[in-house]
């Protein structure tokens, strides 16, 4: 990382920082069942079996990628955003992931993806998504981010991103305020990370491509020593640079002795920021090597750096100092050239000569790439202009929209408002309704119940009435029996007044006035009847008018019915309307949704088609590991199956051999089974002779010797044949090693 520097603006010395990363155990250590040599002991300590080192940060081997960029890398972003050159770089033996820490694996699987969420991506990747995420979330604008790449191989430089295959090897000079740079080296202008990736890609391949070539030219093993004899100087050199900086005596730095401490001299003692990464192995068998590099990392901590805030100029400004640098330059270039054809010209030395001309190239060289800068930076303008012109567009778009569904809500709200208040109103007069049924109905079953009452009581009256009346048609009829008998006794007492008119008038007159008594009494009875007659007529009267009250009732409760009738159809009309002006809004609500849904579902069908072409992607790179993998298997296996097969060779030789001496052994042990006998022999004899076994005489054949038949053998065997308890002392081998074997 770069920024552009120009002025130097304060010094502020700083130890460069050393971090140690452990990997884990590759295949063959696990295989050969090596054993751990270091031990992190803690975040910033690190134990071998001879000595305890302190870094700045010590990784053990189950750490992440974004363990180490977010410790090393990240806080490197804000340096370089604040105009600080900062440097990272990796150092340790061959295998110890110095790549895998950097790139992370196979650049082509590059893409945008976010870094974070790329648990493969090393820094380099990492940081070439970072630095572009910081710079949109800080919205600068006057920023350009620039890329170079390139491959130090036996002591030359070469531009990876030049596709020259024949290009010749790059220069490295200082320029005129010390500062070191590579002549020729492409400077690409990036504007996001994908351009990075595309670089990264590009010059990988030339990287591999080169590799192959060198190899193809000279021969493998002149080609490995060479390579190998350089980069042991670079590392020696490396080395002395590291020793001499932390020297305190003021002595020579040997910058200039390898090209690597050339490019790395403003990091290492200069004005950059620099961390080194120190990648070991944690097996014991590359003790030596990890021993040495912890002993260079330690080292390296003791290197002081002056980093420095370089001075921001703008565009315009640098344009115009090197355009009078040229100028100076020219004008120098004509001097000297009138010089040479005899004028008042003055001598230039080569090496100052030289260095003009490269000064010249130099400047020219930038001023190209400022003015390729500028291009780019209009290009880019020109393409903002664009893409503000479309998200204007959109923008406009997504406000009318936003505008006509405004309209579209705020019409829904007054639909809704006005249904809400129909609806309270429905329900206010339903209710009202309701309960004005409900009262009329009360008042219909207490008319009916009147009614009723009216009909039965009337019921009563009328059979009360007609009893009265039967009962006064008998009396009259027995009044009328009466007034008749009364006359024809009034009629009976005339004639018999007549003829005794004579006898007694005045007995006469008296039953006359008794008689008229009578008379005036029948027609008090006639006249009560008459009343009971009027009454009765009075109470048949009254009858007709309660029949009249109850047909009037019927009627009034038949109209009531009528009524409520008509109204109950006419709100349940009105409700009906209501309700299918309802159901029609909500289905049309429902279709709306319905088409929302649908978009979703495409929506969702393309992330879907996204996520399983990413997931293809990701299988595929597995597939290929998983292929690589079982390659690696397979060779293991072939080397086992030799192993193997050298294993049954030794195994079938060595039978062969064992037979051999088993057929040699043959003969001596078959002496041995007589010499068993023998002694059988002699101890069964012993017992015969009821004697005890303490001493027994067996002839012992010379030839076989000490070693073929030891004693211990014989006294095993004894043994087995006879008594296990015996006790070696009870007994005595009499061995005659003279005799001959017949
Ligand atoms: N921390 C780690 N975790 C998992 N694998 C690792 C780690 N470090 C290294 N490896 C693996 O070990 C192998 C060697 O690593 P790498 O190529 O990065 O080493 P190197 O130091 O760059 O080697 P060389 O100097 O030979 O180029 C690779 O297969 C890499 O994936």
């Amino acid at each position: 990382m770069a920024a552009q520097i120009n002025t130097q603006k304060k010094k502020v010395g700083q130890n460069i920082k050393v971090v140690v990363r452990v990997r884990p155990f590759n295949e063959k250590e696990s295989r050969g069942r090596s054993r751990m040599a270091v031990n992190c002991i803690s975040p910033r300590e690190i134990q071998t079996k001879d000595k305890k080192y302190c870094f700045d940060r010590v990784f053990q081997p189950d750490c992440n990628q974004l363990d180490i960029y977010s410790y090393v890398v990240e806080p490197m972003i804000n340096d370089v955003l604040a105009g600080y050159n900062c440097t990272v770089f990796a150092y340790g033996p061959t295998g110890t992931g110095k790549t895998h820490t950097m790139t992370g694996g196979d650049p082509s699987s590059l893409s945008s993806l976010d870094w974070r969420r790329n648990e493969k991506a090393g820094c380099i990747p990492r940081v070439a998504a970072n630095i572009f995420d910081e710079i949109a979330s800080r919205k600068v604008n006057d920023y350009n981010v620039r890329v170079s790449f390139l491959e130090l191989y036996n002591e030359e430089v070469r531009d990876l991103l030049n596709p020259d295959e024949r290009q010749p090897p790059l220069n490295i000079f200082n320029d005129n305020k010390g500062a070191v740079f590579i002549q020729n080296l492409n400077e690409k202008n990036v504007f996001n990370s994908n351009d990075i990736y595309e670089l990264l890609k590009q010059g990988t391949l030339r990287l591999d491509l080169a590799g192959s070539e060198n190899i193809a030219k000279s021969g493998a093993k002149d080609k490995r020593a060479l390579e190998l004899a350089n980069i042991n100087r670079s590392l020696l050199i490396l080395g002395r640079v590291v020793q001499s900086l932390t020297e305190k005596s003021n002595r020579h730095v040997p910058y200039r002795d390898s090209k690597l401490t050339r490019i790395l001299q403003d990091s290492l003692g200069g004005h950059t920021k620099t961390c080194i990464i120190a990648t070991v192995s944690p097996a014991d068998s590359s003790y030596e090597v990890t021993q040495c590099t912890l002993e260079y990392a330690m080292r390296a901590r003791d290197v002081k750096n002056t980093p420095m805030v370089n001075e921001k100029v703008t565009q315009v400004q640098m344009f115009k100092q090197l355009t009078t640098e040229i100028e100076e330059l020219k004008r120098k270039l004509e001097a000297t050239r009138l010089g040479e054809g005899g004028g008042g010209g003055f001598f230039v030395a080569q090496q100052h000569w030289d260095e003009i001309q490269n000064q010249l190239h130099v400047n020219s060289n930038s001023l190209t790439m400022k003015n390729e800068i500028m291009d780019g930076m209009k290009k880019r303008l020109a393409d903002l202009e664009v893409i503000q012109k479309i998200k204007t567009r959109d923008y406009e778009e997504a406000m009318k929209n936003c505008k006509n569904k405004e309209k579209i809500i705020h019409k829904a709200t007054a639909l809704l408002k006005e249904h809400r208040e129909n609806l309270q109103q429905e329900k206010y007069l339903s209710k009202n309704y309701f309960q004005s049924v409900q009262d009329e109905n009360t008042q219909a079953k207490c008319l009916l119940q009147a009614t009723n009452t009216l009909i039965d009581s009337h019921n009563m009256l009328q059979f009360k009435l007609e009893t009265q009346y039967f009962n006064s048609l008998s009396n009259n009829r027995l009044i009328q029996e009466k007034c008749r008998s009364l006359q024809e006794t009034i009629v009976s007492g005339r004639e018999q007044l007549d003829k005794m008119s004579l006898t007694s008038q005045s007995a006469v007159t008296n039953q006359m006035a008794v008689l008229e008594e009578s008379a005036r009494a029948c027609h008090q009875e006639m006249e009560r009847c008459a009343a009971w007659k009027k009454e009765i007529e009075d109470v048949a009267n009254n009858k007709n008018g309660v029949s009249e009250v109850i047909e009037e009732r019927r009627s009034c409760f038949q109209k009531y019915t009528t009524r409520h009738a008509e109204q109950l159809n006419k709100v349940r009309s009105r409700f009906r309307d209501m309700l299918y002006k309802q159901i029609q809004h909500k289905r049309q609500q429902i279709k709306l949704l319905e088409q929302e849904v649908e978009e979703m579902v495409e929506t969702l069908e393309t992330i879907d088609r996204e996520t399983n072409n990413f997931i293809i992607e990701e299988e595929e790179d597995k597939n290929m590991l998983i292929n690589q993998k079982i390659d690696t298997e397979t060779a293991d296996l072939n080397l086992n199956q030799t192993h193997i097969n050298t294993m049954k060779q030794m195994i079938a030789s060595t039978e062969k051999s064992l037979k051999m001496h088993i057929s040699e052994q043959k003969s001596p042990l078959e002496t041995t089974e007589k010499i068993g006998k023998d002694l059988l022999d002699a101890w069964n004899q012993a017992i015969r002779a009821d004697d005890t076994p303490n001493k027994i005489s067996v002839n012992y054949p010379k030839q076989v010797g000490d070693g073929a038949l030891p004693r211990d053998v014989l006294i095993k065997k004894f043994k087995e044949e006879f008594d296990e308890d015996i006790s070696n002392e009870s007994f005595h081998f009499n061995v005659s090693t003279n005799t001959e074997v017949s």
